[in-house]
């Protein structure tokens, strides 16, 4: 039996509405046992900018770094539209990125049987689909120097943003999709747009040298990064395993989401190197989805996203595979059951709201552990 120590950082919007699920889980781990969390809670994004007018507090970030893991709900919403550049909210999620260097970001797109009808595409394209994108997330465009706005003092101003990957950045994100691909259908595809950046000659040549050097094993494609995104429409079941720089993931991993029938299905995990000295990882697991403010403060938000987050901590962090995958058992127990969240409700299906969907899945958890 062992006792972990979580950070909770709900965040804005839908994050305290989607966490409050997650809480429930966690007490029903610590009836199951054996092992026990223990978790504290913290303010990050807008909520922490109106009460420190920072978007995460130093003290936070201590926190963060001494947790297991932490559990991060969303930050935004336009309630801070108008905040310092470098207090808005989200500042205080790429913080939390930054400085654990939480550099591989795992965001796994599956489409649940019963939610088939759910996505935009035709449900043969979707049926059964279980793909892993898997982002590089402290570098690129995201964090490169400079990033400045100038006045060029004639009436113009000139914006610039600067991408940036070395070597070893790219070698490292790239062993984390292969390891990953060896334990599920052993291909990689690996995305970016070589034809017009730089960055984009550099990382599909160390991708592919990181490949002949130590992965020979595994299947690797390259596919530029515009054409990725239209094949993950036109036949995402091709893929196995894409490995992309930190923007072309952000998109590409919205792109994926609408295959598994909502934004609010998709988890993440986001996993630092691991200690050779302890064997931990510093970790952080977030939804994929934002606050979403058009739906914040009605308690309709669809939990999954947040909940299946919470099941990625287990497996990757707590070597708790058996009660992860009891998580997705329940989740699809529960969509298996016809219960829908209105953002994956067909035409005419009646909807159920946050609480209702988390007590629908702790019941199938029940179920399972009994
Ligand atoms: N990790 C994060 O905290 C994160 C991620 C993305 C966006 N954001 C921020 O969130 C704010 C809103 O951004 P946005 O509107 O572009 O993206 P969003 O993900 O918040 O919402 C996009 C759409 O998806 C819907 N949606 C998202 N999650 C849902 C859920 N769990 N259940 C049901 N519907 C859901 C929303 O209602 C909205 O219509 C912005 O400030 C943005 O910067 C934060
Ligand atoms: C909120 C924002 C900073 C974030 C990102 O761009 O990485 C989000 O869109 C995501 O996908 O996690
Ligand atoms: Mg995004």
């Amino acid at each position: 039996m062992a006792t972990y120590n979580l950070l909770l950082l709900p965040g804005d919007g839908i994050g305290p509405e989607v966490m409050a699920e997650v809480k429930r889980i966690i007490e029903f781990l610590n009836k199951k046992g054996p092992n026990r969390f223990t978790y504290d809670e913290g303010l990050v994004g807008g909520s922490c900018y109106d009460a420190h007018q920072v978007s995460i507090t130093d003290e936070t970030m201590e926190k963060a770094k001494a947790a297991d893991a932490v559990i991060f709900g969303a930050v935004g919403g336009p309630k801070w539209d108008k905040v310092p550049y470098e207090a808005r909210p989200e500042a205080g999620l790429l913080r939390l990125r930054k400085d654990l260097a939480l550099y591989a970001n795992l965001r796994p797109a599956v489409t649940y049987p019963a939610l088939a009808d759910a996505s935009a595409l035709k449900r043969e394209l979707v049926e059964g689909l279980d793909i892993m994108i898997l982002r590089e997330l402290t570098g690129g465009v995201y964090f490169g120097e400079p990033k400045t706005i100038t006045d060029l003092g004639n009436g113009q101003k000139r914006a610039v943003d600067t991408q940036v990957y070395d070597t070893y950045e790219i070698e490292r994100i790239s062993r984390v999709a292969f390891e990953l691909a060896r334990k599920r259908r052993n291909k990689v595809t690996s995305m970016e747009k070589h034809n017009v950046m730089k960055t984009g000659v550099l990382w599909k040549e160390v991708v592919q040298q990181t490949h002949d050097r130590e992965f020979k094993d595994v299947t690797l494609e390259h596919q530029l990064a515009d054409s990725g995104g239209m094949q993950l429409v036109k036949n995402p079941k091709q893929f196995d395993v894409i490995v992309t720089d930190n923007l072309f993931g952000d998109l590409l991993s919205d792109i994926a989401a609408m295959l598994t029938g909502s934004l609010g299905m998709l988890a993440s995990a986001s996993l630092g190197e691991v200690d050779p000295k302890t064997q931990k990882r510093k970790a952080l697991y977030e939804p994929v989805h934002g606050s979403a403010p058009d739906i914040a403060g009605k308690g309709v938000a669809n939990p999954i996203a947040m909940i299946a987050s919470f099941g990625m901590a287990l497996r990757y962090s707590f070597d708790m595979g058996k009660e992860a995958d009891m998580i997705d058992q329940a989740i699809a127990a529960t969509l298996g059951k016809g219960l829908r969240t209105g953002d994956i409700a067909s035409a005419g299906m009646k909807t159920v709201g946050t609480e209702e969907m988390g007590s629908a899945i702790i019941e199938e958890l029940e179920k399972l552990a009994a």
